[in-house]
């Protein structure tokens, strides 16, 4: 577990500088880089950008594809000034694990592809001068890491990628890097909690600090209007006639903590908070009291060039285009975004389903992607993947928990629940992971077509259920999607009569979709045929009551590995990669700009 996940700040107690842009950059697939002394420099090494992934840089298919150790490098100046404080290198990803080295010291190791770490590199930097950080990286699959898969020798002695999901293995540090010069007596951590009484919000703090001291709390509103303060390292909140946090009416406040330390004040820390509450409560998911009803996508962190490297410019534009489709939500499908993505998501009142990377956990996913067909949670690997997958979903939490578009946390994506198996993993997942929350937002993971209300032996856990179901793609296709709507209905109509009272969101359904391909009649993969498959399944949202949402699959295209049934990626998207329109587009458009939010 993470100790320190805070957002980097710059105020008068905080420095930060990202040391983002060309790093130097090596493959190691023979494994020297360790005895042939890299920590200390790289060799012949030549530059690839950060953030980003490094796959899309070559122009050969060995770099492309490459799986193992590569190496990153850079100088970095430390001030002078620094001495005395705690200096950190914060990492916001590396995928999949690392090895952190400054001036040819190991200064710690990380696993875990899309959450941040911090490097204390307090004792190992010369001040007041040059330094050098190099990251051993490695982006091989396991069956026992986060996403599963496995990593195959070819009989030319190449290491190959084999997934158990289906997004491209891209790989790098694809988030930004920061250089963070810290008080050594500070803040470290602070949760949020908002109850509504009457005209009133009560805002209950917790601050974590590493000395005790005397904690301030100041809340201010949007003009800067100080709202209510707080004495102490937890207390209340009273905030009368709140502005709050809406679903796409957002509503930021600016929570400042200050620690004082023999009268002086020696950290400071601000962060944008949203007044709201959610909960379910029958087949309702609530925020603030009234329902609501999702609509909007799963996506991927994925564009052309910087591959899963978070790109400002890219999530802008995406923000922009779900706004533009009238949608409210989406799930961070299938690992923890960028930091940023929820920034952008507070600001724009989304919510968001915010998913680990527990993917592939079913050998039917690898055996669709050309695996094997064996029971998954029967492996010998599960005791060392269930301690990587709580310290993954326990990090995400640590980082997620005070942002108010944070809906709900998924622990899985599509597991093999057909499996009794799976039933203990499950039952300490959900015991293990109950209280790391401290708004105790609903948890759940997504059921694959295999898992149904009859199949499943763990819908006991998930506080409400995330459905996946592709009638009109892999199964009742083409001509027989009637027969789809028939077979989709027939299984909703057991969940109507099951008494099960938990709400159900639908978080995949769609069809591949070449743009610009145009059928009358439609044929797969035309845009006329997608719009028909994702009419059927509105047709078919409306008629329970109890389905309270729709995250098509997928937002845009994506790249995935070369397979007969990927046309260079996944063409589910509603965009294109370069995010432009599909017919779909205009469809959910439409569609979601004249559903009312609250129904
Ligand atoms: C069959 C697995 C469910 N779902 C997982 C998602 O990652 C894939 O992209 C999607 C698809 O096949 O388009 C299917």
């Amino acid at each position: 577990m993470e100790k320190e996940m805070l957002y980097p700040v710059i105020n008068a107690c905080r420095t930060e500088q990202k040391l983002d842009g060309m790093w130097q950059f090596k493959f190691d697939a023979l494994g020297v880089g360790g005895h042939e002394h890299w920590p200390a420099g790289l060799p012949q090494a030549q530059e690839i950008p950060v953030p980003a992934s490094f796959n899309d840089f070559f122009t050969d298919k060995d770099s492309r594809e490459y799986t193992g150790d590569f190496w990153y490098a850079r100088h970095f100046f430390v001030p002078a000034a620094a001495q005395g404080r705690f200096v950190g290198l914060r990492f916001d990803a590396v995928t999949h694990r690392a090895a952190i080295y400054v001036n040819g010291q190991l200064i710690r190791r990380h696993e875990g592809g899309f959450l941040p770490f911090v490097a204390d590199v307090t004792a190992a930097v010369h001040y007041g001068a040059d330094n050098l950080v190099v990251v051993q990286g490695n982006n091989e699959l396991s069956r026992e890491a986060l996403p599963a898969g496995d990593t195959v020798t070819l009989k030319n002695g190449k290491k190959m990628a084999r997934p158990f999901f289906d997004f491209y293995n891209y790989s790098g540090i694809n988030r930004s890097v920061h250089l963070l010069t810290l008080p050594q007596q500070r803040i470290t951590d602070y949760t949020v909690n908002t109850t509504l009484t009457g005209d009133a919000a009560q805002v209950a703090y917790t601050v974590a600090t590493t000395v005790p001291g005397t904690v301030t709390v100041t809340l201010t509103d949007a003009a800067g209007t100080v709202v209510a303060q707080g004495e102490g390292a937890e207390g209340t909140l009273t905030v009368a006639q709140p502005h709050l946090w809406q679903v796409r009416a957002a509503y930021l406040y600016t929570l400042t903590i200050q620690l004082q330390a023999a009268g002086q004040l020696v950290d400071e820390y601000q962060d944008s908070i949203g007044l709201r509450t959610i909960a379910i409560r029958g087949h309702q998911i609530l925020v603030n009291g009234q329902p609501v009803y999702l609509k909007g996508f799963g996506r991927h962190e994925d564009s052309p060039f910087a591959g899963r490297g978070f790109d400002q410019n890219v999530e802008a534009k995406d923000v922009a285009l779900m706004a533009w489709t009238g949608a409210n939500s989406f799930r961070t499908a299938h690992y923890p975004y960028a930091e940023e993505v929820y920034q952008m998501a507070d600001r724009a009142g989304f919510l968001v389903i915010d998913e680990v990377p527990a993917v592939g956990f079913k050998m039917a996913a690898a055996s669709f992607l050309g695996g094997l067909d064996q029971s998954f949670f029967g492996g010998d690997w599960i005791k060392p993947l269930y301690t990587k997958h709580l310290d993954q979903i326990t990090d995400m939490i640590r980082r997620d928990k005070n942002h108010p578009a944070v809906l709900a946390w998924s622990l899985l994506n599509e597991p093999d629940t057909c499996d009794d198996r799976s039933v203990p993993y499950f039952k300490q997942l959900f015991a293990d992971t109950a209280a790391l929350d401290p708004q105790r937002r609903p948890r759940t993971f997504t059921l694959s077509e295999d898992d149904t209300i009859t199949t499943s032996k763990d819908l006991q856990f998930p506080d409400f259920y995330l459905l996946n179901r592709y009638p009109g793609w892999y199964h009742y296709a083409g001509y027989a999607l009637s027969d789809g709507e028939a077979a989709l209905r027939a299984e909703l109509d057991q969940w109507a009569s099951s008494g099960i009272d938990k709400p159900i969101v639908f978080s995949e359904f769609g069809a591949d979709t070449e743009a610009g391909l145009h059928k009358l009649p439609s044929v797969m993969w035309s845009e006329e045929y997608q719009v028909e498959v994702l009419q059927m399944f509105s047709r078919v949202f409306d008629s329970y009551p109890f389905i309270r949402g729709e995250q098509v699959w997928n937002f845009a295209d994506f790249q995935t590995v070369e397979g007969t049934m990927r046309v260079n990626g996944n063409k589910k998207g509603i965009f294109t990669r370069d995010r432009q329109p599909k017919a779909a587009a205009f469809y959910y458009r439409q569609r979601w700009l004249a559903l009312p939010l609250n129904f």
